[in-house]
């Protein structure tokens, strides 16, 4: 079976800045995979090469067996990114924002209701999107990430910002959708939530992966006591902001 995601030799320079600098990564299908690095390591950029939205300088990048760049609308429907809140549809409720991008996928409203429901938000569907708590609207984001059924999900830092209690419920879901067969990618700054979610991960520092393994494989392969000590070991830097 073809990896869900095989990038190679990944390039990206903006003026004198290596953003991403010779990035290869490969993600099996139905893994839970996290990038990982300080603020300014490459992730997002790496992220939005891999999801075929920012074009490489250099290198390849295949998703489900087939190149994401240039864009391919077949490929596009098999993905779900998840955008931040402040891509929403201005003034929408959570309901009409759902109905909306389950339409230009051609989704049905049922689907998109039920995907509400996934995330707890059926009593929030009549809420306008900035009314909604941080929480809500990250939930929600996922949620219009999700309405077509995408086998390959992106999600950057989708738990920034959240309370201790928003954080676990948002995990569950991520569990969720992980344990219905999806492949989910995602960034994020919390080694916990890396510790807790993700099958393996890459550690990145100025543009490259400086490891990649099973979080628990990695703090013995340094002899350390914690991913936050291997992050720590790897890029001699703390990974809070
Ligand atoms: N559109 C852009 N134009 C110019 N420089 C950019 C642009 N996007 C990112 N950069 C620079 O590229 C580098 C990598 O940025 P990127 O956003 O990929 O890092 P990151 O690891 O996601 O950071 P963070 O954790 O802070 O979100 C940074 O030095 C950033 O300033």
């Amino acid at each position: 079976m073809t990896a869900a995601i095989k990038a190679e030799g990944l390039r990206k320079r903006y003026g004198d800045v290596r953003a991403v600098d010779g990035v290869g990564l490969t993600v099996g299908r139905g893994e839970f995979f996290g990038i990982l690095g300080p603020n300014g390591a490459g992730k997002t950029t790496t992220l939005e090469i891999l999801e075929g939205l920012r074009r490489p300088d250099e290198g390849t990048a295949e998703l489900l067996g087939q190149s994401s760049w240039p864009r391919n609308p077949d490929l596009l429907k098999r993905i779900g990114v998840q955008l931040q809140a402040s891509a929403f549809f201005e003034k929408l409720t959570a309901r009409e924002q759902i109905h909306t991008f389950a339409s230009l996928y051609g989704v049905g409203p049922e689907r998109a209701d039920a995907m509400l429901e996934t995330v707890g938000l059926t009593e929030k569907a009549g809420t306008r999107e900035d009314q909604l708590s941080g929480g809500q609207a990250q939930r929600l984001s996922i949620a219009c990430a999700l309405v077509h059924d995408p086998e390959l999900v992106f999600l950057d830092e989708p738990t920034t910002g959240l309370d201790p209690q928003a954080r676990r419920n948002l995990w569950d879901l991520l569990r969720q959708i992980n344990s219905e067969g999806r492949t989910v990618v995602l960034t994020t700054h919390y080694m916990d939530e890396a510790e807790e979610l993700c099958d393996r991960v890459a550690v990145m520092d100025a543009g490259r992966v400086l490891r990649t393994g099973p979080p628990r494989e990695l703090v013995a392969e340094l002899g350390v006591d914690s991913l936050e000590d291997v992050f720590l070991q790897l890029t001699g830097r703390e990974y809070r902001e």
